[in-house]
């Protein structure tokens, strides 16, 4: 809900605003200041707190909001010609801004009405309005037509000379134009049947019409609408068939009052007709969504009405207005401008194209507030700064205004919410320096815009010409014959010749004047014209910099595109040899990985022939060692047995017994069992257990150290029986002399794990003793072999 604002009378000691006092100010009546308004917009429903408090219709006070970006809490006065509430109507604000504005248009001045203001605070809404709630432009457009509906002036008499100017034209030429106009109508109107033309606003009428008007005269009204966007002047109702508008040059006419060059001016005889054409500007429009106003302007829009007055014109028999030699037309304008709206771009929170916009829109109007500042400057110091009008197309169109070519007013809309406070702030200022400009009055005659009527007229113009040459033929000399007889006569006629001479003498001096006056006028009009070639040659010129400019950075920009193309180009060159190289190197890799397997496959088939031949020559050794050790045992045995024979004989008394014992029968290694350790599950024959081999005892002798040749991962077997040496010293390989030269090492062992011919593991000890060469090296006797083997108790022997 709105909090309604409280009216309190208008406390002037409060007021903290000192107006400034203009050295020429209040005593120059020939100038009269901006008047300013104010209206505020009622708040949005989701923002609740106001920073603005009315204090009189004149006066409001902005205050600080209470937020901890806000350190100190002020109060700022500001005084307007008037404030609109958010209650205030558009019908209200129309009578009390617009209405006297009209008035002045009806009188022949001129008018410019600006609304200023952030974006989304009610300038559009003020202006345009809505259907069922019209603007001002709507407004003055119904109330004008209201007011001169019976004064109208035919179609197509008064024409614009397209030059800022207007001219009269023959009735017949207007008849023709209208005939013309009408076929065109018939053929929109065709195209718009069927297309439906549903879009079209009709506003409200409320038959509001300005009493005292000239009714001597006949008015017609043309308007034109124009948009300035980022800096650019485009003419919203060119009919570009849906091509982009063409961008347009401002220039100044021979009475120096600018003018947008080319702009569509279109003579309308009704509201309607003119509503048509402000709606279809303002499809035109550019509008953007922003963060604060959905539909807002992005551009400065100019709505142009131009009320031509003439007097009524005489028609002769048949019906061609006779159009008097002098006869004036009257030209009045009023420009409504709906500015676009200031923005604090962080508040907006836009970027890219809206930045750039919002940019130029903030330049334009930082532009405005320049020429202000220095016409303020200007009557203050009473110095003569130059006006900055041209930094910007706003002011450059509108600078006549500014120097006493029509009144200037401006409405300042306000959106009362806190959160606006610090723009609220920049507007009040603003406000405030505007009020303070003194603008000079327009010049107290009734035809301010005048121009003389270009004659196009065909008859009656011929009328007038017969007549205006008439005026400077010479009197007729009366003919002169010498008659002697007849001397009175000749007195007379030459009298008559006398007075002829004369009249012509008088008549040829008006003549003359006539003819400098002409002289005088032509040259005065060459002037302007000249003058006028010189603006646009000054503006032509400005527009080859900019062109050239332009070229110049679509070369720079052309070759910048190039360069990169080459970079570019280059860059995929150089990747593309990069991707040949990486390619060659995956060859390269995959050839070395293809070796590499190779070779790993080699390295396992030589480790695999290398295994097999290790195990070969094993196996050999072990065949070796066997036999060795049979003979060895056989030869223990066949001594043993002549030992105990020799031991029998020994003890018996038998000789020959004894003799038979003693021989030795032949030694046959193949019935010899070889000497093997059992385990606890076979039982040992009793001449295993009584022939303990005498190496065994000795190898266990203390002090002896043991060199273990062991194999690198021996199986475990779980066997109760371990081999036993104690102090040794094992090794899986030998590779250097020193391990078996060592001199504290006496004994070698060498353990072989092997399958036996049943698939068992059996684990073979290999002893020996290291005896020391004389060449400093050692050598390994073998002399005994243990076998250590698992037996099943249950195995058949
Ligand atoms: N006095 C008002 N009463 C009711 N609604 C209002 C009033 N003023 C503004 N509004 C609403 O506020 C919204 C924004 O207003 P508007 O488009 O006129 O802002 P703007 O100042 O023209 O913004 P921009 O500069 O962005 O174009 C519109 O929806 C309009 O209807």
């Amino acid at each position: 809900m709105n909090t309604p604002y409280r009216i309190t009378p208008y406390p002037q000691r409060t007021l903290k605003r000192e107006k400034t006092t203009l050295s020429n100010g209040s005593s120059d009546n020939s100038k009269e200041p901006v008047k300013v308004f104010c209206r505020i917009r009622p708040l949005k429903e989701d923002e609740d707190t106001s920073c603005i408090l009315l204090v009189s219709p004149t006066v409001l006070s902005l205050n600080t909001p209470s937020d901890p970006k806000y350190p100190s809490q002020r109060q700022l006065h500001c005084q307007f010609n008037q404030i609109f509430t958010s209650y205030a109507t558009q019908k209200e604000v129309f009578d009390f801004v617009a209405m006297p504005l009209l008035q002045d248009l009806l009188k022949g001045k001129n008018a410019l009405l600006l609304s200023y203001g952030v974006t989304g605070s009610g300038k559009t809404y003020t202006l345009s309005g809505e259907p069922n709630n019209p603007g001002i432009m709507p407004r003055c457009i119904d109330t004008l037509f209201n007011t001169i509906d019976e004064f109208q002036a035919p179609k197509f008499m008064i024409k614009p000379d397209k030059m800022n100017g207007f001219e009269i034209q023959a009735e017949n030429d207007a008849v023709k134009d209208r005939l013309f106009e009408n076929r065109a109508n018939a053929k929109t109107l065709s195209k718009q049947s069927k297309k439906g033309s549903g879009d079209q606003l009709h506003y409200i009428n409320d038959e509001i019409r300005i009493k005292d008007i000239d009714e001597n005269n006949l008015y017609a009204v043309f308007v034109s609408y124009i948009e300035i966007y980022n800096n650019t002047v485009f003419d919203l109702l060119d009919e570009s068939n849906g091509k982009p508008l063409q961008s347009k040059i401002l220039r100044e006419d021979a009475q120096k009052n600018m003018y947008v060059n080319g702009v569509v001016e279109i003579e309308v005889k009704s509201a309607d007709e003119a509503f048509e054409i402000l709606n279809s500007g303002q499809k035109r429009k550019r509008m953007g969504h922003t963060l604060l106003n959905s539909e807002s302007s992005r551009s400065h829009s100019v709505f142009n009405i131009r009320l031509v007055q003439v007097e009524q014109i005489a028609h002769n028999s048949e019906g061609d207005p006779m159009v008097p030699d002098s006869n004036i037309i009257k030209v009045s304008q009023l420009s409504l401008v709906d500015l676009a709206g200031s923005e604090r771009t962080n508040r907006t929170q836009t970027t890219g194209m809206r930045l750039k916009e919002a940019g130029r829109i903030n330049n334009s109007l930082m532009c405005l507030r320049n020429c202000l500042e220095v016409l303020r400057e200007n009557q203050v110091t009473k110095c003569n700064k130059i006006v900055p009008y041209r930094d910007s197309r706003l002011t450059f169109l509108f600078k006549n205004f500014f120097e006493g070519y029509g009144k200037v007013e401006m409405i300042v809309c306000v959106n009362p919410s806190c959160l606006d406070y610090d723009e609220n702030l920049q507007v009040m200022k603003f406000a405030e320096m505007t009020q303070d400009v003194k603008i000079k009055k327009p010049e107290n005659r009734d035809t301010p815009y005048m121009r003389k009527t270009v004659k196009k007229i065909n008859t009656p113009m011929s009328t007038t010409k017969v007549k205006s040459n008439s005026s400077f033929s010479l009197p007729k000399i009366p003919s002169f014959l010498f008659d002697v007889e007849n001397l009175t006569e000749m007195g007379v006629t030459i009298d008559q010749i006398a007075k002829a001479l004369k009249l012509r003498g008088s008549k040829m001096e008006t003549n003359y004047s006539e003819y400098n006056n002409k002289v005088k006028h032509f040259r005065k009009r060459l002037c302007d014209l000249n003058e006028g070639n010189i603006l646009n040659l000054s503006e032509i010129k400005s527009m080859k910099t900019i062109i050239k400019k332009g070229k110049q950075e679509s070369y720079n920009l052309k070759n910048k595109i190039v360069d990169l193309e080459t970079v570019n180009d280059s860059l995929s060159a150089k990747n593309q040899e990069l991707q040949e190289v990486i390619r060659s190197l995956r060859c390269i890799n995959d050839e070395k990985d293809l070796k590499i397997n190779q070779k790993i496959l080699e390295k396992e088939r030589a480790k695999q022939k290398f295994a097999m031949a290790n195990e070969k020559m094993s196996q050999e050794l072990e065949n070796k060692l066997r036999k060795q050790r049979e003979h060895l045992q056989a030869t223990m045995k066949a001594k043993e047995n002549k030992l105990k024979k020799v031991k029998q004989i020994l003890e018996s008394d038998d000789p020959l017994l004894s003799q038979e014992d003693v021989e030795t029968p032949d030694y046959d290694p193949q019935h010899t069992p070889p000497t093997t350790i059992l385990k606890e599950t076979q039982t040992p024959s009793k001449r295993n257990i009584q022939t303990p081999s005498a190496r065994h005892r000795r190898s266990r002798s203390a002090g002896e150290v043991w060199l273990e040749h062991n194999s690198i991962k021996p199986i475990p077997l779980g066997t109760v029986l371990q081999p036993c040496v104690k102090k040794r010293k094992s090794l899986t390989k030998l590779t250097k002399a020193s391990d078996i030269t060592n001199p504290k090492q006496s004994k070698y062992c060498l353990i072989a794990q092997d399958q036996d011919t049943e698939g068992e593991i059996e684990t073979k000890v290999y002893k020996g003793d290291i005896v020391s060469t004389c060449g400093g090296g050692a050598q390994v006797i073998f002399n005994d072999v243990e076998l250590l083997k698992q037996k099943s108790p249950t195995e058949s022997p």
